[in-house]
């Protein structure tokens, strides 16, 4: 079985950032396709290395996965502070400054990797960009007067150097979509965002917003993926970037040992 040039690029920057989960350590598990991928790495690492460490998921979604993968799942009450999360992202800017919740779990994202020594942003190359905005800002609601909520956003956006101040109620078919808690998701369509510091700031000001996507000051470290298995590691604090190349006859037989 081979993998897709989109998911050799996932894994491998899932499977570069899954060595950097160490024995003993607390560690948050992100939400999404490219953190699925994480779970199963290691998973893989704890099966063939005997790997302890405590795993605390983002979502249902991750905490499904990780029992699955036979990961013992705990809870962040409980862990109180963490070593590392590592987590996906929609969009990475050249501050690392992301864009989240494409997966509508950036709420219990955001208390994850700020209650985290370090955040780790494993994503394939795609999702670095020069500014962000292009992808929906997801904003969480809750459900009590959304309609309200939504017309406060679009009102407060027109004050702000935004460009664009479109916003859409996400949808599960024809129901507004449910976040883990069980609230809804207002995606707002900018095409430029000014200062992302400024507009999460105000935007969680606003009555009914729960948590915005926009993760300022929170990434540490980013692990991007190629399709050809090449990897780059970029930490926040600066200095050298390690590049490191996955030979691609072994990416597909580690995936077709998970897969199986
Ligand atoms: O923020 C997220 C979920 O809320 C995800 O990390 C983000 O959407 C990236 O997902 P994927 O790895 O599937 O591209």
């Amino acid at each position: 079985m081979t993998l897709s040039p989109i998911d050799r690029a996932k894994f491998a920057a899932a499977h570069r950032a899954a060595a950097m989960v160490e024995p003993g350590m607390k560690v948050g598990l992100g939400t999404g396709s490219t953190a699925a991928w994480l779970v199963q790495c290691l998973g893989e690492r704890q099966r063939d290395e005997g790997l302890r460490f405590t795993a605390v998921p983002t979502s249902a979604r991750t905490a499904d996965l990780a029992r699955e993968a036979g990961i013992e799942v705990g809870d962040l009450g409980t862990a109180r502070w963490l070593d590392l999360t590592i987590d996906g992202a929609d969009q990475i800017d050249r501050e690392m400054n992301l864009i989240k919740g494409g997966g509508g779990a950036h709420l219990m994202e955001k208390i994850v990797a700020t209650a985290s020594d370090r955040m780790v942003v494993i994503a394939d190359a795609s999702k670095e960009v020069e500014t962000l905005g292009a992808f929906p800002l997801p904003v969480e609601v809750i459900p009590f007067g959304w309609q309200v909520t939504r017309m406060l956003i679009e009102e407060t956006l027109v004050g702000l150097d935004v460009l664009g101040r479109e916003t859409t109620l996400r949808m599960a078919g024809d129901a507004p979509y449910r976040t883990d808690q069980g609230n809804h998701i207002v995606d707002l369509h900018l095409k430029r965002i000014g200062d992302p510091r400024q507009l999460g700031l105000v935007l969680n000001q606003i009555p009914g917003v729960v948590e915005n996507g926009l993760f300022t000051d929170i990434c540490d470290a980013t692990v991007i993926g190629h399709s050809d298995g090449r990897v780059r590691v970029r930490q926040h604090a600066g200095g050298p970037a390690e590049e490191m190349r996955y030979d691609l006859e072994d990416a597909d037989n580690i995936f077709t040992e998970i897969a199986e």
